[in-house]
């Protein structure tokens, strides 16, 4: 089925592209052996990318660690080598979206249920390098993005994790499947809650509150992850943003 964009749909593609062309031409060389690769629609862009630059330089990438059915189905598809993290525990770098990142480069991250898996490769990388559109650059995590953290969760365990959120001043919800009748079910075969909790201007207090409550098996929150973002303008322009020296 073949879809046709809107203009302001195709502003953002290009947004997504131009943000991972510039972060793969800038952090693969001849040098990068092990590639981590995240889930959602920009790191199409990236994979794109890294599949020319490797066929034109001939780089000799040894593997290429998936976050996701998607992102595995990505790294096939572009004829990249696919390994797991089990064979490369060490990743050179790794490149994810995010839906939204704030000023000191923390990231709500989990809209396509891909966060735990994309955690545990990005704390597995030396350089974790966000790509993104102009929409997901805030001041602020829960100022953008207004679906809520999402939370990966242990099934049998989805009420009374909801009602400690709501205690805890959140407002869950489970996220549902689009074309099935039934909650989300992660890749881990896990549920996912997307507790809203408004500005969040301490994630890194608020993720260690989440990760403490029995039965959340990973955060969407991504504090002091990210070595640097890429955000895709919409004028073509890239704005690079460094995370803060701690
Ligand atoms: O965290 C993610 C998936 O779990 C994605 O990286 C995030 O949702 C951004 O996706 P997109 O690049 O499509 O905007």
């Amino acid at each position: 089925m073949s879809t046709t964009l809107t203009p302001a749909e195709l502003l953002v593609n290009e947004a997504k592209r131009q943000a991972s062309y510039t972060a793969i031409d800038e952090h693969v060389d001849a040098t990068t052996k092990v590639i981590g690769i995240g889930s959602g629609s920009t790191v199409i862009f990236c994979v794109d990318r890294l599949a020319q630059r490797v066929k034109r330089e001939n780089l000799h990438i040894v593997a290429c660690i998936p976050t996701s059915f998607q992102s595995k189905q990505l790294i096939i598809e572009a004829g990249l080598p696919l390994a797991d993290l089990n064979q490369h525990p060490i990743i050179d770098v790794a490149f994810d979206g995010a839906d939204e990142v704030d000023s000191s480069l923390n990231c709500i991250k989990g809209g396509g249920a891909c966060q735990l898996q994309e955690k545990l490769v990005a704390a597995a990388a030396k350089k974790f390098v966000v790509v993104a559109d102009y929409r997901k650059d805030a001041e602020v995590l829960g100022t953008q993005w207004k679906a809520g953290v999402p939370l990966e969760v242990i099934p049998m365990a989805y009420v009374p994790i909801m009602g400690t959120l709501k205690a805890l001043g959140g407002n869950p919800v489970l996220r549902m499947a689009l074309r099935k009748a039934g909650p989300v079910v992660t890749d881990n075969g896990n549920f996912v809650i997307d507790a809203d909790f408004g500005e969040i201007k301490d994630p890194i207090a608020l993720d260690q509150k989440l990760i403490s409550i029995p039965g959340i098996v990973e955060t969407g929150l991504f504090c002091r992850m990210a070595s640097v973002a890429y955000f895709g303008g919409k004028d073509g322009t890239v704005i690079v943003r460094k995370a803060p020296a701690l």
